[in-house]
């Protein structure tokens, strides 16, 4: 009788007792994956196993000779504690890390390589690039500088890869660090991981572009000795200081020929700094085709902020108020002479003239 109460009790209308076995273990499953989806143990379970695309990337990596040699992949050198708080931690652009972070769907996808990088260069635009390209549907970037190919290469690719956010297929993963485009090991290990990566960079008037990285060294440094005594040896006299960082990025000829090394120029897409601030919806889509991607950032998403003095986002990713870039990013340059301007401005000139014919595009600086 027991045993016939119990057969009845559990008996969910005309199936029989074996037919729900398999019922109840799916139910059993759904439950699981959801528990684990919401907890987030999933990311942290599925975080050592590969994805078809990156294990294939794998095959291409290899730090010594650059191409062709299988490796393996490290094993995961960070904690899940560590993953989430890595060193770059302090370079968060303003707003979230990676789009819908906190949201359950942030466990949906896979954590890829990079398929874009914004590789420079530094004080171009780079930031108002990505968060203008952070908009699209398609894109998820990092939110941060990763620095893996100038850095952090001894962290390993999985670590790079961990840093990654979530992408659904179709959609792209970016990330930009704008010292790669001056580091010279970053062609060949870049090229390594993915020989078909997209290359953005963001170039502005080597002239304005060392004013702001001046600009950028002084706040932080009050005491930094005037522009003109660090641009020019014996004390403003002599030649220009090319070992002086914010005066050799800006030879953008010599670091693109490293790149071109390793890259065709079809792998690359040059951005003025100077037409993302005039026209931001034009050189954004621009960018969009580049990327294979719809075109769907545009005019609309823009506004020109008169107190600002620079475009903001009407509707950034992840928030529903209009957004401008944070304080150091436009921010006023100080006076510097005349005469030092144009003595730079001449020292610039012919690598321009050959940084143009090499990118075949004017940019007018000149
Ligand atoms: N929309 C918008 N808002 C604010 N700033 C803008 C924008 N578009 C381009 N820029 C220019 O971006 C310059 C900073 O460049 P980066 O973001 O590449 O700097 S960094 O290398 O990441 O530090 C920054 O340089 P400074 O003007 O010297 O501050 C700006 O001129």
């Amino acid at each position: 009788m027991g045993c016939d109460t119990w057969r009845s009790k559990v008996n969910f209308g005309p199936l029989k007792t074996q037919s729900k076995l398999p019922a109840f273990f799916t139910m059993v499953l759904i439950f699981t994956y959801f528990f684990y989806s919401l907890t987030g143990y999933s990311d942290y379970l599925s975080s050592p196993a590969y994805d078809p695309e990156s294990a294939t990337r794998g095959v291409e990596y290899d730090s010594q000779s650059g191409v062709g040699t299988p490796v393996r992949f490290p094993p995961h050198p960070m904690s899940r504690r560590n993953r989430t708080q890595g060193p770059w931690s302090n370079e968060l652009s303003p707003g979230s890390q990676t789009r819908g972070d906190i949201s359950i769907l942030s466990n949906a996808g896979i954590k890829r390589f990079p398929q874009a990088i914004i590789i420079g260069v530094k004080k171009g635009g780079t930031r108002a690039l990505l968060e203008f390209l952070r908009i699209h549907p398609d894109v998820r970037a990092v939110g941060s500088e990763p620095h893996f190919f100038d850095r952090f290469y001894d962290k390993g690719l999985e670590w790079y890869r961990s840093l990654m956010p979530r992408t659904l297929d179709g959609q792209i993963t970016m990330e930009k660090t704008p010292s790669y485009f001056v580091t010279r090991e970053a062609p060949q290990r870049v090229f390594a991981l993915r020989s078909q990566t997209k290359l953005i960079v963001v170039v502005r008037d080597p002239v304005t572009r060392a004013v702001s990285d001046y600009t950028q060294t002084k706040s932080k440094n009050p005491a930094l000795p005037p522009f003109q005594d660090l641009a020019f040896r014996n004390g403003s006299r002599g030649p220009v200081d090319t070992s002086w960082s914010a005066v050799r990025i800006g030879i953008y000829a010599k670091h693109l020929e490293n790149w071109l090394r390793f890259f065709p120029p079809s792998s690359f897409l040059f951005v003025s700094g100077e037409r993302l601030v005039l026209d931001p919806a034009g050189e954004v889509g621009r960018v969009q085709d580049f990327l294979g991607l719809r075109r769907i950032v545009g005019s609309k998403h823009f506004y020109f902020n008169q107190t600002k003095g620079f475009p903001c986002l009407k509707k950034p990713e992840g928030s529903s108020r209009p957004r401008c870039l944070g304080k150091s990013k436009g921010r006023p340059h100080p006076a510097i002479p005349q005469g030092a301007l144009q003595r730079l401005r001449d020292f610039y000139r012919p690598f321009n003239l050959k940084f143009y014919q090499m990118s075949g595009q004017d940019f007018g600086w000149d």
